[in-house]
C-alpha cells in the first residue's frame, strides 16, 4: 500500500512544562486536509509548529515522505508553507516587500511584480506600495496570506488561524484557493474557529480536547459515525491503542 506522504506518529508536546497533548496520530495523503480543533490553549499552534519542524516534540516523530523532518530540515521547508497566527508584517516595509519578504524567509525568491500579482489575487492591488503600517488589520493579514497565491503553492500548507480578521470575500476567495489546492493533489492543515465554507472532499479532523478527554481509543464510534457523503467522498479515519488522537472524518 502506498504510504502517505505527511504523517505524525506518537506525537507529545510540552510547553511551560506541562504535556499539552500525546499519542497525536496522523497520515496525511494527496488531496487531503486535516482541521485541527480545540478550545483556546489546548495546543493547536503549538501542535502546527511542530508539524512545521519549529520545534521539536517531547517524544514521537513528523515525517515527510517516510523520513523525519527533524533530519530532513531545509529539504522539509521546501515542501512547506506555514502560514502562522499573527500577522508578521514589517511595518516599515510596504505591501509588496513584505510578501518579497515572508518568501525569502521560507527560502523563495519572489520579484516584486510577482509580489504583485499576488496582492492583486489577494484583493490589494490598491494597497501594494503603501507601507504595512498603514494598512488595517485585515489587509495586513491579507498581505501575511498573500503567500498563499503565489504560485506554485508547495504541495503541503500549515494554516494557524487563516480566516482570521478577513472580511466575508477574502474568506470565500481563500477557500476557493484552498480548495483548487486540494483538487491540485496538495495537502493542507490548518485551525479555525470560525465558520467557512471550505468543503474538503476529504477531511479529517483532529480535536486536541477529545484526545485530553481520553477518547482516543473509540475508533469504531469514529469510523461508524461518519456521515455516509463522508464516507463516499472517501473522508478517512484512523486511530491507535491509547493514547491516540482522536482523528476522524468531519465536516466542519
Ligand atoms: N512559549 C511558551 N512558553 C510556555 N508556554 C507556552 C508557550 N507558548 C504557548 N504556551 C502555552 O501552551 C498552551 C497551548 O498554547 P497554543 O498557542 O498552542 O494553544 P492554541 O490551541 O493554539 O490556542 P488558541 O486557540 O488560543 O490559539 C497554552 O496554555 C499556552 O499558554
Amino acid at each position: 500500500m502506498k504510504r502517505a506522504p505527511f504523517q505524525a506518529c506518537a506525537l507529545a508536546c510540552e510547553r511551560g512544562g506541562r504535556r499539552l497533548f500525546e499519542g497525536v496520530d496522523f497520515a496525511l495523503s494527496e488531496g487531503e486536509a486535516l482541521w485541527l480543533s480545540g478550545a483556546n490553549g489546548s495546543g493547536k499552534t503549538s501542535l502546527l509548529r511542530l508539524l512545521a519542524g519549529l520545534g521539536l516534540p517531547a517524544e514521537g516523530e513528523v515525517c515527510w515522505r517516510g523520513k523525519p523532518v527533524r533530519e530532513l530540515r531545509e529539504d522539509y521547508h521546501r515542501h512547506v508553507l506555514y502560514c502562522g497566527h499573527a500577522a508578521g508584517v514589517k511595518d516599515d516595509l510596504s505591501a509588496w516587500e513584505n510578501v518579497v519578504y515572508g518568501a525569502a524567509l521560507s527560502g523563495r525568491r519572489v520579484s516584486r511584480g510577482q509580489a504583485e500579482a499576488a496582492l492583486a489575487r489577494a484583493g490589494l492591488d490598491h494597497v501594494a506600495m503603501l507601507p504595512a503600517h498603514a494598512l488595517s488589520q485585515g489587509q495586513r493579514r491579507r498581505v501575511a496570506l498573500a503567500r498563499l497565491y503565489l504560485d506554485p503553492l508547495p504541495p503541503l500548507l500549515l494554516l494557524d488561524e487563516p480566516f482570521t480578521a478577513l472580511d466575508a470575500q477574502a474568506v470565500q476567495a481563500l477557500c476557493e484557493r484552498l480548495a483548487a489546492h486540494l483538487d491540485g493533489g496538495g495537502m493542507a492543515v490548518y485551525t479555525t474557529h470560525q465558520a467557512h465554507s471550505l468543503r474538503p472532499q476529504r477531511l479529517q479532523r483532529l480535536d486536541l480536547d477529545q484526545l485530553a478527554a481520553g477518547h482516543g481509543d473509540q475508533q469504531a464510534w469514529r469510523t461508524d459515525q461518519l456521515s455516509a457523503p463522508s464516507r463516499a467522498a472517501g473522508v478517512s479515519a484512523q486511530a491507535r491503542a491509547r493514547p491516540a488522537a482522536h482523528v476522524q472524518g468531519a465536516r466542519p
